[in-house]
């Protein structure tokens, strides 16, 4: 039942957005040609009633005729079904689009008038596996299984209304011992065998697409596993994996198997059927021999129809999967109310008012600290400090607006006046100048001003090496500290910011280089916060927000000008030599 509700939701969507009208065309075409189809088909079963009669005859004249009638039906469908086919694949792939569009849009981008990244949220919740196989993959099968499912479906109502009447006026015991017959099968299979295969379909999805991203992982770490020779951990945990996902596809072998045997049983005693219910009505000459081939006609295509979700149960269940999953992803998508949490509003600079902040699961709820009140105003800049662990890069994290579990108001200015820049930078997969002006890697610049971003942070020498244009996986042919220096790059190619958040970001630049970059931000930037471990950092801050483990729990966070967190540190490291040296002589 919810199978049937996510594909209705799922098919409203096909309908409804800009390609709607598209849809309902295509799906008129469908409709019309197969009604032709099967008005085409009814004609047929009578030609051919006449075709076997007259032969039984030994009427030469209406065999010749009905012959000739056989060549014009063929003449005439073979088209129409090449135009079905046609209009089908193209009602399929209007689905798609919108489908995609929808759920790609909506995971990439923030709803409007929101600061929500959707793609971010699902990845920190983790309660929709793998989005990017059900947006790549599921739509794909799904569309294409439920497009022909439906034509089926349409195919054999039609039929059983053009053909029940046939069958019924040779043999009612035929036509309503046929449907009984049809009825019985298809119970038995979806209860004894549709469940068990949908289930084990569900489970052998999720496990093959997290066997994949075991692969992606170590594609993505390559570096990092091949200097630990991790390569053998990497096999055993994959191994794992395909073991789990192989357990689960033998049970679906065993289901299919016991299913296709109560199949197969169930078509080869329909062979029987019709003669034994129309026979002896021939045999006493009550009817034509024709008859005969017609009742068998008729009662094989009742029984099709009928028998089409036993015959299809395999594929049934492989789209109810995928309907699910593709339901629950869009309604996880779904532009939500937004929870009570940490409230925002726009302002010059960057302030917290009573921010306390939790960590985002709720299977491992953290709090990280409790009503923290502190304020950057113009021309300051914040160093924040403390020890590994202890919540700094969940404050920028909570800053950007990237975690809002909590309560307070964080105040800051317009989100594309602010630059975020994490220890690890991201890699556009694009040109040298797209990774420079990424995120608005379409901007036209002139590339005079790319060339004098990449001197001003002494990667010139790529310039020697590289064309603006070339397009390259920045990621693996960089290292950690040039990847550094293009992100700086990135803030003096956009006018428009005028603050910016960073993480450790000059974590692998050399101390020239880490000077040069702060002395071109304080240039370019009156005010910016950052998290660092380095003293030499305390040079470029006005002030410093010391975060510290406290007995019970929640850091402890308080802030101080530069000068006075200094001597605070100088004093504490006296004193605790001072302890040292007590200890020793004690001792
Ligand atoms: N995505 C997450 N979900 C749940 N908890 C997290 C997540 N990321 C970090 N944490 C937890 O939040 C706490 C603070 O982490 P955070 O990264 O802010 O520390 P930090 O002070 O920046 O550390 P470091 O100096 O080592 O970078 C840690 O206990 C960490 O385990």
């Amino acid at each position: 039942m919810d199978a049937l509700r996510g594909a209705v939701i799922l098919a409203r969507h096909a309908f409804q957005d800009t390609r709607g009208p598209r849809a309902v065309a295509w799906s008129v075409a469908v409709f019309l040609l197969l009604l032709a189809e099967v008005a085409t088909a009814g004609h047929y079963s009578v030609v051919q009633k006449h075709l076997i009669t007259a032969l039984q005859a030994k009427n030469a004249p209406v065999f010749k005729k009905s012959l000739w009638q056989v060549g014009g039906i063929i003449l005439f469908i073979s088209p129409i079904i090449a135009l079905r086919e046609y209009a089908a694949g193209m009602l399929g792939m209007n689905w798609r689009t919108s489908l995609t569009t929808r759920l790609a849009r909506r995971y990439l981008t923030p709803p409007k008038g929101s600061e929500r990244h959707p793609y971010y949220a699902l990845t920190l919740t983790g309660e929709i596996d793998n989005p990017d196989q059900r947006i790549c993959q599921d739509v794909g099968h799904f569309v294409n299984s439920a497009v022909s499912f439906t034509q089926d479906m349409i195919r054999t109502t039609l039929s059983v209304l053009t053909f029940a009447p046939v069958l019924y006026s040779i043999s009612p015991t035929a036509c309503l011992g046929g449907i009984a017959y049809a009825v019985t099968g298809t119970l038995v299979s979806a209860r004894g065998f549709g469940i068990w295969l949908g289930f084990y379909k569900m489970q052998s999805l999720q496990q093959e697409a997290t066997l994949r991203y075991k692969l992606i992982r170590v594609r993505e770490n390559a570096e990092s596993i091949a200097f630990f020779d991790g390569g053998e951990a990497e096999w055993s945990k994959f191994k794992t994996s395909f073991d789990s996902l192989l357990q689960t596809l033998q049970k679906t072998v065993m289901v299919a198997v016991g299913y296709g045997m109560l199949n197969r049983s169930f078509q080869w005693a329909t062979f029987a059927v019709t003669p034994l219910l129309v026979g002896p009505a021939y045999l006493e000459g009550k009817v034509e021999y024709g008859v005969i081939a017609q009742a068998t006609m008729a009662f094989n295509i009742i029984l099709e129809a009928c028998t089409l979700v036993m015959q299809r149960l395999e594929s049934l269940s492989d789209i109810s999967v995928r309907i699910r999953r593709l339901a629950a992803l869009d309604q996880a998508l779904e532009p939500t109310q937004r929870e009570p949490g940490i409230s925002r509003r726009q302002a010059h600079m960057l302030r917290f008012q009573g921010v306390s902040l939790q960590t985002p699961r709720s299977d491992v709820c953290q709090v990280l600290f409790e009503n923290v009140s502190f304020e950057v105003p113009e021309g300051q800049s914040l160093l924040v400090v403390g020890e590994s662990g202890i919540g700094k890069s969940s404050l920028l994290r909570a800053a950007a607006g990237l975690w809002v579990k909590g309560c307070g108001t964080i105040e800051l200015c317009d989100r594309h006046s602010v630059f975020f820049m994490p220890q690890k930078p991201y890699m556009f997969l694009g040109s040298l100048k797209e990774q420079l002006l990424y995120p608005h890697a379409d901007d036209v610049r002139p590339d005079a001003d790319v060339e004098e971003a990449l001197r001003q942070v002494h990667l010139q020498d790529l310039l020697d090496r590289h064309n603006l244009s070339d397009t390259k996986d920045w990621a693996s042919l960089l290292s950690l500290g040039q990847q550094q220096r293009i992100n700086f790059a990135r803030v003096l190619l956009r006018p428009s910011i005028q603050f910016a958040l960073m993480d450790e970001c000059t974590s692998a630049c050399d101390p020239e280089n880490e000077m040069l970059l702060y002395q071109l931000l304080r240039q370019r930037l009156r005010s910016y916060v950052s998290v660092g471990h380095r003293p030499s950092l305390q040079n470029f801050h006005s002030h410093a927000l010391w975060l510290r483990r406290s007995a019970f729990g929640p850091a402890e966070v308080t802030m101080h000008s530069m000068v006075e967190y200094q001597m605070m540190k100088k004093s504490i490291q006296q004193l605790s030599a001072s302890l040292i040296i007590f200890l020793s002589k004690c001792l």
